[in-house]
């Protein structure tokens, strides 16, 4: 189930939204687009991982149109007790943005982006089978929690693969995936699927 938030400047949490209607609404003045791919079979051989996804993903790929020229593709994995979890969490807690637009497919598990917006900012949920667009230069973190369970696809337009420019900005007390994830819970009163 996605689940887009609503913070104000000072991190305070202001509405929820667990539609797809809904969160599509509300991320479009970011830019973000949202959606749902099919789960495939997919092969990512080092070297090659474009093509992979380009075989199983072509027609998903060719919808998001013009906007994402890709030029690269990687599998992220991460699983509760990762060595490289605490040092990569770090990074991807420091709000950032990529010299391209980011596309991320999330094939299991889940992930919380908080995106920058106007007047504040948004917490995006995500979990299997839905996928996330960021325009170029929207700064933006990431977490998945103490324990991190989550695989996914990360599209790159950049032919160097993930290269971040740290916005160097302190973020107010956005709760972090755990917290995130609990307080969803008591709102929205179900489970997530993991
Ligand atoms: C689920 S994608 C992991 C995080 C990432 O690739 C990114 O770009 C965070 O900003």
């Amino acid at each position: 189930m996605v689940a887009l938030a609503r913070f104000d400047t000072q991190g305070q949490w202001e509405e929820t939204w667990v539609c797809d209607g809904l969160v599509r609404q509300h991320l479009a003045p970011t830019g973000v687009q949202f959606g749902r791919w099919p789960l495939r079979p997919l092969q990512l051989q080092a070297g090659d991982g474009l093509a992979a996804v380009q075989a199983a993903y072509g027609e998903e790929l060719a919808a998001l149109g013009s906007h994402f020229p890709l030029h690269g593709a990687d599998r992220l994995a991460l699983a509760p007790g990762d060595a490289h979890w605490p040092a990569l969490r770090r990074q991807f807690l420091a709000e950032h943005r990529q010299g391209g637009a980011e596309v991320r497919f999330f094939l299991s598990g889940t992930g919380l982006f908080y995106l920058r917006s106007a007047d504040g900012f948004l917490g995006l949920l995500c979990e299997a089978g839905e996928w996330v667009a960021l325009p170029e230069g929207l700064a933006h973190a990431f977490d998945a929690g103490d324990a991190p369970h989550v695989e996914a696809l990360r599209l790159f337009v950049q032919p160097q693969g993930w290269v971040a420019e740290p916005t160097g900005a302190v973020l107010p007390a956005l709760p972090l995936y755990d917290d995130f994830v609990a307080q969803l819970l008591e709102q929205v009163g179900e489970e997530l699927e993991e």
